[in-house]
């Protein structure tokens, strides 16, 4: 919609900002239903590279729906829009020189290919918490998919809107009895073994 507008090539690049920070910036983009664990792997991974001395962020689905996307909703529209606005913040960030973290549903692929397409190939990282709903119900934290299913919340995803599920995504995390804590083992392994992070 903004018409008139010229890009502004600074001397501070993004090269230069990853550089003084001794990191390699990316967007480790956690997907999965609800209750799956994204933000629990999530925050766990963040603490493990932060107690590395690097600089990270993580965006949370619950956190930045109180602020930046305080707006939006569960529909289908709001929830690409949620994902837009994201994936455009993860961008600016990764060109911060940051690492970021991202623990959203994020349940439609064009979406989650929109942010990659915003990104050089090694920077996009998706990992797919592949917990099946039987379990992310039987966890349910929230209370969410109980009244999902008594109809008191709708467009749930899962129940009643869809989650299409990662085709091939850098880290496929199985839905095996390993505690969250090992699953974020297991991302940084992976990580540091393909020397992304
Ligand atoms: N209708 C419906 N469907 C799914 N989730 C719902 C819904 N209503 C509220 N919640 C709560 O919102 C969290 C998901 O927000 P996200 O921003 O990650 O969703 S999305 O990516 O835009 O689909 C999600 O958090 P997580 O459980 O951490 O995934 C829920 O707590
Ligand atoms: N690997 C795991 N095994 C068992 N429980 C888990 C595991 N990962 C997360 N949990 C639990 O599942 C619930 C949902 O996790 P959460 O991280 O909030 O999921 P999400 O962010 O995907 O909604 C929490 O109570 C959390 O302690």
């Amino acid at each position: 919609m903004s018409n008139n507008i010229v890009w502004h090539q600074h001397d501070v690049d993004k090269t230069r900002r990853a550089s003084s920070k001794t990191q390699k910036p990316c967007v480790i983009w956690f997907t999965g239903l609800s209750g799956s664990g994204k933000s629990t792997i999530a925050n766990l991974l963040e603490k493990k590279l932060a107690d590395e001395g690097k600089h990270t962020y993580l965006l949370d689905g619950d956190n930045v729906r109180h602020g930046l996307c305080g707006d939006l909703g569960f529909s289908e529209k709001d929830r690409v829009e949620n994902i837009r606005r994201i994936s455009e913040v993860s961008k600016l960030f990764v060109d911060a020189g940051l690492i970021v973290i991202t623990a959203f549903i994020s349940p439609f692929r064009a979406d989650r290919n929109f942010c990659r397409s915003l990104l050089a190939e090694h920077e996009f990282i998706e990992v797919f918490v592949d917990t099946p709903i039987d379990e992310c119900e039987k966890r349910d934290p929230k209370g969410l998919y109980k009244k999902a299913r008594q109809g008191d919340i709708k467009h749930f995803t899962g129940i009643d809107s869809p989650y299409e599920a990662p085709v091939s995504p850098e880290v496929h995390l199985p839905f095996d009895g390993q505690s969250a804590e090992a699953l974020a083992e297991l991302v940084y392994g992976q990580l540091t073994d393909q020397g992304r992070i």
